[in-house]
């Protein structure tokens, strides 16, 4: 199988070449690797041979390929895959970029939570698989089981969102941001007598002036929260609120009859974790201990953490979770408003789940290795 890569050597692309490493994803495939900027080049070390970069943009020499996985975004997508489709091609376009999500002839890949609905994409010919907005599939990773159980009513999400959703440069700015406040009040840090309050104003001062670095978010985000992801839609949702329940009911495979989901969408200062407390409707009233079982044994990387403190601050955070593939579950309680309603809290790695892994498990579906 020839597989083409473009978007290698970018974030998701790199996070994606290190997961396939660790698993031994090329063995079994011809990988060739594409760059929209250094044809000729070398790419990257997979431990062993391989031929010098091609061009992205070069139709011909991606229709060579049998599939062609993409972390290279949504405009190179726009940019090439209807011209390629148009060329006469067939092989299996994998892409982490929203473009193509939500056509007809499409599948949103989470194949924890969707096997059925890839595997039954695949068996009608379908050829496009488009991993799922981060936060989405993060999400399902979580409380797929009471999805595949059937007993959700409606999911409102409020997300706390890492810097790395919006980029790699939006990371390296989040950290800067966190150098220049503790560079504007560096000598009163360093005097435990100092005041508090003339600490707070010189960051707040510092936060709000033209030197502060915004390039990449527009705004402070270190020491403070962006609530607003993505564009402005006319009905008051940000297009990252609207993908809740676009996508949620899409890689579900519920076409009728869609679950309701919405919430605020909000960034914060974390690197690559998006986190979300979940307020989960339930169609029916069910003992806390069948809900964790449910959503314990949904897939092999859920982490059901039980509603305890200790447990909740070890397991539950970002700093936790970083580099993991796992998803932890946690602050499960039934909520003041009735047995029925569930609260929960969620964090995963953004650029795992999120982005990178579905892409890799993919491939290995269509060799026939996850079935
Ligand atoms: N960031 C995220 O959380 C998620 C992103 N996605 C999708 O993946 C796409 C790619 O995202 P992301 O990986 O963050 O994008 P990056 O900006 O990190 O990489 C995209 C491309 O930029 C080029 N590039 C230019 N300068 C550099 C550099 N210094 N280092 C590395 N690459 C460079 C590379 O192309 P070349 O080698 O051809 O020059 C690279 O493939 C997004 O547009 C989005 O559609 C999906 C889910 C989550
Ligand atoms: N919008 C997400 C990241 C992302 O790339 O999403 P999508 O793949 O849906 O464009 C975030 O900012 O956290």
């Amino acid at each position: 199988m020839k597989v083409g890569f473009v978007g290698w050597r970018g974030m998701v692309g790199s996070v994606l070449m290190g997961r396939m490493l660790e698993e031994n994803d090329f063995n079994g495939i011809e990988p060739q690797f594409f760059t929209t900027s250094n044809v000729g080049g070398q790419g990257p070390d997979i431990g062993r041979d391989i031929e010098p970069l091609k061009d992205a943009m070069d139709i011909a020499a991606l229709a060579q390929m049998d599939a062609i996985i993409s972390c290279q975004g949504g405009d190179y997508t726009k940019a090439v895959f209807a011209d390629l489709r148009a060329s006469g091609w067939q092989g299996y376009w994998i892409d982490a970029a929203s473009s193509l999500r939500m056509a007809d002839d499409a599948i949103i890949i989470l194949d924890p939570v969707n096997m059925n609905v890839v595997k039954e994409g695949l068996a009608a010919g379908v050829k496009n698989f488009i991993g799922g907005n981060c936060t989405v599939s993060l999400m399902l990773m979580a409380i797929g089981g009471l999805f595949r159980e059937g007993l959700v009513e409606w999911v409102s999400a409020q997300t706390y969102q890492a810097a790395s959703g919006a980029g790699a440069q939006n990371m390296r700015e989040l950290i800067s941001q966190m150098g220049s406040i503790r560079d504007a009040v560096a000598p009163e840090l360093a005097d435990p007598r100092s005041n508090i309050l003339d600490i707070d104003r010189k960051v707040a001062e510092a936060m709000r002036s033209d030197s502060f670095p915004t390039d990449n978010f527009g705004h402070a985000l270190a020491g403070s929260l962006l609530p607003w992801i993505d564009t402005q839609l006319e009905n008051g949702q940000s297009r990252e609120e609207w993908k809740g329940q676009a996508e949620t009911n899409k890689i579900l495979g519920r076409s009728s009859n869609p679950i309701a989901i919405d919430g605020t969408c909000v960034r914060i200062g974390a690197m690559r974790c998006h986190s979300q407390a979940l307020t989960i409707k339930l169609n029916k009233n069910l003992p806390m201990a069948e809900i964790e079982a449910i959503l314990g044994s949904a897939n092999d990387w859920v982490d059901v953490v039980p509603n305890d403190r200790d447990a909740t601050l070890e397991r539950l955070t970002p700093t936790a979770v970083t580099g993991t593939l796992k998803v932890p579950v946690g602050r499960l309680r039934k909520l003041n408003m009735g047995e029925q309603y569930l609260s929960a809290f969620t964090v995963g790695d953004q650029l795992l789940w999120g982005a990178a892994e579905p892409l890799r498990r993919m491939l290995r579906i269509l060799k026939g290795d996850i079935n």
